[in-house]
């Protein structure tokens, strides 16, 4: 039996995520939407295409009006305005009109983008996520963000656009590249450091499983994040206060992607810009030293950095002010109290985020500690 959690929009019944381990629940799903009636396309990236392509198109293959798929180049660098055209261009070739309906196959950068074309084209269309990567599993296919990067500004163009339904077939995770399973996890981080205490003691407690990817594990921790992620967006669909908190780690994070030019992944990324975060709060008397040194050495048996070499520090400060998280002037950071418990604050200076950067700045005195 699949398990399954509702999500609230503005108080009302709006979607439910599905957990399943395999893909053969989706049409059934599907259907319940109305999907006999209409045509699908299924968007997803090359790689996700070669996996599982074929095999999510055949189980929805003569059930519906039409089945056809999209498959642009897999990479951060493709999400942008100009695979958004290509799509737009495909649907139209398609005949596919405001009653059809796009799937989105893959990681969080076919979701976001996916979801944008969703809330644009013919001024809306209803989509449908199937995340892939554990990161869109626990984070980015839910609570409608959607959009794309611009010149090279991290998510600059975007809307909130609901999906009809999260299907997750959690037996894909097994496929993830080492650096992708553990880049999504730490969005699992995050999630537990902001909000559940509880569910931090329960990582470390389970860290052996999680990484040897041990199914029921994997499905517990999937679950529990996305329970957060649930409570956060119900209470917040359009980031009007406190869902800026499941931006801990991004402020920085984001500026790091962008300097480093989407080198490192953008979980590995949020790990950086959490462990800098975390130290802003531990200098500010927020956050105690001990709880300072416990977060940033908790990322390390998951294979996420800790530090990061060949940053220019100046830039990093320009980049982390030109996110979009200024309001009048002010950056709105995301710090902790505690471990569970994180707080929106506008008093961070200049030198508070220099320094913070300058300790996740790799040296040579690192190499040889
Ligand atoms: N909308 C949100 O709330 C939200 C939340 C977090 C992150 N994001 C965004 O998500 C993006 C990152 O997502 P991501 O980490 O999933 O990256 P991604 O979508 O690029 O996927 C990473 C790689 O894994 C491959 N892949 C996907 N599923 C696979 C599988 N099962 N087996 C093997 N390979 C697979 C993809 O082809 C890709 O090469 C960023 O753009 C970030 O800004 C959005
Ligand atoms: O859902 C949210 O809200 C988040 O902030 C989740 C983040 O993990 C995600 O990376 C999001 O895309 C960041 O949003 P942005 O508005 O800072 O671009
Ligand atoms: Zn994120």
């Amino acid at each position: 039996m699949a398990q399954r959690l509702p999500v609230l929009y503005n108080k009302k019944p709006c979607y439910d995520i599905v957990f399943q381990q395999s893909f053969d629940g989706l049409w059934e799903e599907l259907q319940e939407l109305g999907a006999s009636e209409k045509k699908l396309c299924i968007v997803t990236d090359s790689r996700v295409d070669e996996l599982y392509g074929a095999q999510v198109a055949e189980l929805l293959e003569g059930k519906c009006c039409k089945i056809v798929k999209y498959a642009f180049p897999a990479g951060e660098e493709n999400k942008n305005l100009e695979t958004v055209k290509d799509v737009y261009r495909y649907l139209i070739e398609e005949g596919f009109d405001r009653k059809d309906m796009l799937l989105a196959l893959g990681g969080g950068v076919t979701g976001d983008l996916t979801g944008f074309v969703a809330a644009t084209y013919l001024r809306g269309i209803d989509f449908v996520q199937i995340p892939t990567t554990l990161l869109a599993q626990v984070d980015s296919s839910i609570g409608g963000k959607t959009g794309v990067d611009f010149d090279s500004y991290k998510n600059m163009v975007g809307a909130f656009k609901m999906p009809r339904l999260v299907y997750m077939n959690l037996s894909v995770l097994k496929t993830l590249e080492e650096r992708q399973f553990y880049s999504g996890f730490a969005e699992v981080m995050k999630s537990a450091l902001i909000k559940d205490a509880l569910f931090y003691e329960w990582l470390i407690e389970n860290m052996y499983e999680i990484c040897e990817r041990e199914p029921a594990t994997l499905e517990e921790m999937v679950i529990r994040t996305c329970s957060i992620k649930k409570m956060v967006v119900e209470k917040d669909p359009t980031e009007q206060g406190d869902r800026a908190l499941l931006n801990l780690g991004h402020t920085i994070g984001h500026a790091i992607e962008k300097a480093k030019n989407f080198e490192l992944y953008h979980g590995e990324c949020v790990a950086l810009g959490t462990v800098a975060a975390a130290y802003i709060s531990w200098k500010k008397e927020m956050l105690s030293m001990e709880e300072f040194y416990e977060i940033r050495d908790m990322f390390v048996p998951f294979y996420l950095p800790i530090s990061v070499d060949d940053i220019d520090p100046q830039e990093i400060l320009k980049l982390t002010k030109s996110d979009k998280k200024m309001e009048a002037g002010k950056i709105k950071f995301i710090l902790l109290k505690k471990i569970g418990k994180a707080v929106i604050d506008r008093t961070v200076t200049d030198d508070e985020i220099l320094a913070a950067i300058e300790e996740i700045n790799f040296s040579e005195e690192d190499a040889h500690e």
